[in-house]
Protein backbone atom coordinates (compact mmCIF):
# COMPACT_ATOMS: atom_id res chain seq x y z
CA UNK A 1 0.00 0.00 0.00
CA UNK A 2 1.63 3.19 -1.09
CA UNK A 3 -0.71 6.11 0.30
CA UNK A 4 -4.32 6.95 0.36
CA UNK A 5 -5.64 7.20 -2.70
CA UNK A 6 -8.79 8.74 -2.07
CA UNK A 7 -11.52 8.58 0.80
CA UNK A 8 -15.16 8.40 -1.26
CA UNK A 9 -17.99 10.28 0.39
CA UNK A 10 -21.61 9.30 -0.15
CA UNK A 11 -23.77 12.10 -1.28
CA UNK A 12 -27.62 12.79 -2.18
CA UNK A 13 -27.05 15.26 -4.32
CA UNK A 14 -23.68 15.39 -6.09
CA UNK A 15 -24.49 19.29 -7.42
CA UNK A 16 -25.02 20.73 -4.21
CA UNK A 17 -22.25 18.62 -2.45
CA UNK A 18 -19.62 19.79 -5.55
CA UNK A 19 -20.55 23.86 -4.16
CA UNK A 20 -19.95 22.92 -0.34
CA UNK A 21 -16.67 21.05 -1.11
CA UNK A 22 -15.40 23.59 -3.41
CA UNK A 23 -15.94 26.39 -0.30
CA UNK A 24 -14.64 23.75 2.22
CA UNK A 25 -11.51 22.73 0.15
CA UNK A 26 -11.23 26.42 -1.67
CA UNK A 27 -11.09 25.05 -5.09
CA UNK A 28 -13.12 23.46 -7.75
CA UNK A 29 -13.21 19.70 -8.24
CA UNK A 30 -11.07 18.92 -11.28
CA UNK A 31 -13.30 16.12 -13.23
CA UNK A 32 -16.72 14.20 -12.81
CA UNK A 33 -17.41 10.84 -13.87
CA UNK A 34 -20.16 8.17 -14.38
CA UNK A 35 -19.12 4.57 -13.80
CA UNK A 36 -22.43 2.74 -14.67
CA UNK A 37 -20.94 -0.61 -13.37
CA UNK A 38 -20.92 0.82 -9.89
CA UNK A 39 -24.63 2.56 -10.35
CA UNK A 40 -22.27 6.07 -9.49
CA UNK A 41 -21.87 9.65 -10.82
CA UNK A 42 -18.74 10.72 -9.29
CA UNK A 43 -17.03 13.59 -8.86
CA UNK A 44 -12.85 14.12 -7.77
CA UNK A 45 -10.93 16.92 -5.47
CA UNK A 46 -7.52 17.21 -5.47
CA UNK A 47 -6.00 17.48 -1.97
CA UNK A 48 -2.57 17.89 -1.57
CA UNK A 49 -1.22 14.33 -2.86
CA UNK A 50 -4.41 12.67 -2.54
CA UNK A 51 -7.86 13.01 -3.39
CA UNK A 52 -11.98 13.13 -2.51
CA UNK A 53 -14.26 11.29 -3.97
CA UNK A 54 -18.01 12.44 -3.65
CA UNK A 55 -20.42 9.16 -5.06
CA UNK A 56 -24.23 10.55 -6.03
CA UNK A 57 -26.27 6.93 -6.87
CA UNK A 58 -27.27 6.83 -10.63
CA UNK A 59 -29.71 4.15 -9.75
CA UNK A 60 -31.61 2.30 -6.57
CA UNK A 61 -29.29 -0.92 -6.98
CA UNK A 62 -25.81 1.25 -6.27
CA UNK A 63 -24.42 0.40 -3.20
CA UNK A 64 -24.48 3.88 -2.91
CA UNK A 65 -28.37 4.40 -2.68
CA UNK A 66 -28.28 1.45 -0.64
CA UNK A 67 -25.56 3.31 2.13
CA UNK A 68 -27.63 6.55 2.09
CA UNK A 69 -30.69 4.51 3.14
CA UNK A 70 -29.20 2.56 5.96
CA UNK A 71 -26.62 4.89 7.08
CA UNK A 72 -26.43 8.78 5.55
CA UNK A 73 -24.48 10.79 3.84
CA UNK A 74 -20.64 10.21 4.78
CA UNK A 75 -17.76 8.82 4.67
CA UNK A 76 -18.21 5.11 2.05
CA UNK A 77 -14.48 3.55 1.70
CA UNK A 78 -10.90 4.51 1.71
CA UNK A 79 -8.93 4.16 -1.26
CA UNK A 80 -5.44 2.57 -1.02
CA UNK A 81 -3.09 2.75 -4.18
CA UNK A 82 -1.35 -0.44 -4.60
CA UNK A 83 1.11 -0.87 -7.37
CA UNK A 84 0.92 -4.84 -7.93
CA UNK A 85 -3.21 -5.39 -7.41
CA UNK A 86 -3.12 -9.17 -8.03
CA UNK A 87 0.00 -9.87 -5.60
CA UNK A 88 -2.33 -7.09 -3.24
CA UNK A 89 -4.97 -9.43 -3.49
CA UNK A 90 -3.22 -12.19 -3.44
CA UNK A 91 -1.55 -11.27 0.32
CA UNK A 92 -4.57 -9.84 1.81
CA UNK A 93 -6.48 -12.94 0.57
CA UNK A 94 -3.43 -15.31 2.42
CA UNK A 95 -4.42 -12.66 5.19
CA UNK A 96 -7.65 -13.70 6.00
CA UNK A 97 -9.56 -10.83 4.23
CA UNK A 98 -12.78 -10.97 2.71
CA UNK A 99 -12.12 -9.87 -0.95
CA UNK A 100 -15.31 -8.95 -2.81
CA UNK A 101 -14.24 -8.88 -6.98
CA UNK A 102 -10.96 -10.78 -7.33
CA UNK A 103 -10.82 -9.74 -10.54
CA UNK A 104 -10.22 -6.37 -10.59
CA UNK A 105 -12.77 -4.03 -12.49
CA UNK A 106 -12.74 -0.38 -13.70
CA UNK A 107 -13.11 2.23 -11.71
CA UNK A 108 -13.32 5.99 -11.96
CA UNK A 109 -9.83 8.33 -12.63
CA UNK A 110 -8.21 5.49 -14.96
CA UNK A 111 -7.95 2.86 -12.10
CA UNK A 112 -8.43 -0.78 -11.67
CA UNK A 113 -10.28 -1.75 -8.46
CA UNK A 114 -10.81 -4.64 -5.79
CA UNK A 115 -12.82 -4.30 -2.75
CA UNK A 116 -12.74 -6.10 0.57
CA UNK A 117 -15.74 -6.20 2.26
CA UNK A 118 -16.47 -4.07 5.51
CA UNK A 119 -17.07 -7.25 7.75
CA UNK A 120 -13.39 -8.24 7.53
CA UNK A 121 -11.94 -4.71 8.16
CA UNK A 122 -13.11 -3.55 10.91
CA UNK A 123 -16.40 -1.90 9.89
CA UNK A 124 -14.58 0.23 7.23
CA UNK A 125 -15.10 -0.69 3.23
CA UNK A 126 -11.59 -1.17 1.83
CA UNK A 127 -10.75 -0.58 -2.12
CA UNK A 128 -7.65 -1.08 -3.71
CA UNK A 129 -6.86 1.20 -6.55
CA UNK A 130 -4.06 0.59 -9.16
CA UNK A 131 -3.33 3.06 -12.16
CA UNK A 132 -4.42 1.06 -15.54
CA UNK A 133 -1.31 2.03 -17.69
CA UNK A 134 1.92 1.20 -15.15
C1 LIG B 1 -16.42 4.95 -8.85
C2 LIG B 1 -15.84 3.61 -8.85
C3 LIG B 1 -15.01 3.29 -7.62
C4 LIG B 1 -13.75 4.14 -7.63
O1 LIG B 1 -13.11 4.15 -8.70
O2 LIG B 1 -13.37 4.79 -6.67
C5 LIG B 1 -15.81 3.45 -6.35
O3 LIG B 1 -15.45 3.99 -5.37
S1 LIG B 1 -17.37 2.69 -6.43
C6 LIG B 1 -18.06 2.83 -4.82
C7 LIG B 1 -19.33 2.08 -4.79
N1 LIG B 1 -19.09 0.66 -4.97
C8 LIG B 1 -18.95 -0.19 -3.93
O4 LIG B 1 -19.13 0.16 -2.76
C9 LIG B 1 -18.62 -1.62 -4.30
C10 LIG B 1 -18.30 -2.45 -3.08
N2 LIG B 1 -19.44 -2.52 -2.17
C11 LIG B 1 -20.22 -3.61 -2.10
O5 LIG B 1 -19.99 -4.62 -2.76
C12 LIG B 1 -21.40 -3.52 -1.19
O6 LIG B 1 -21.77 -2.19 -0.97
C13 LIG B 1 -21.13 -4.20 0.21
C14 LIG B 1 -20.00 -3.52 0.98
C15 LIG B 1 -20.82 -5.70 0.02
C16 LIG B 1 -22.41 -4.09 1.02
O7 LIG B 1 -23.43 -4.55 0.21
P1 LIG B 1 -24.73 -5.26 0.81
O8 LIG B 1 -24.33 -6.43 1.63
O9 LIG B 1 -25.73 -5.47 -0.29
O10 LIG B 1 -25.24 -4.06 1.67
P2 LIG B 1 -26.11 -4.01 2.91
O11 LIG B 1 -26.72 -2.66 2.85
O12 LIG B 1 -27.03 -5.20 3.02
O13 LIG B 1 -25.03 -4.03 4.10
C17 LIG B 1 -24.49 -5.21 4.65
C18 LIG B 1 -23.62 -4.79 5.84
O14 LIG B 1 -22.49 -4.06 5.36
C19 LIG B 1 -22.47 -2.75 5.94
N3 LIG B 1 -21.97 -1.81 4.95
C20 LIG B 1 -22.45 -1.61 3.72
N4 LIG B 1 -21.73 -0.67 3.09
C21 LIG B 1 -20.79 -0.27 3.97
C22 LIG B 1 -19.74 0.69 3.91
N5 LIG B 1 -19.54 1.42 2.80
N6 LIG B 1 -18.96 0.86 4.98
C23 LIG B 1 -19.14 0.14 6.12
N7 LIG B 1 -20.13 -0.80 6.24
C24 LIG B 1 -20.93 -0.98 5.17
C25 LIG B 1 -23.92 -2.49 6.29
O15 LIG B 1 -24.02 -1.50 7.27
C26 LIG B 1 -24.34 -3.85 6.79
O16 LIG B 1 -23.86 -4.06 8.08
P3 LIG B 1 -24.78 -4.70 9.21
O17 LIG B 1 -25.91 -3.75 9.39
O18 LIG B 1 -23.89 -4.82 10.40
O19 LIG B 1 -25.24 -6.03 8.66
CO1 LIG C 1 -13.61 4.95 -4.65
Amino acid sequence: MRKIEHLGIAVKDLKKSNELFRKLLGEAHYKEEEVSGEGVLTSFFQVGDTKIELLEATREDSPIAKYLERKSEGIHHIAFDVEDIHAEVARLKDEGFEILNEIPKSGADNKLVVFLHPKSTNGVLVELCQEKNN
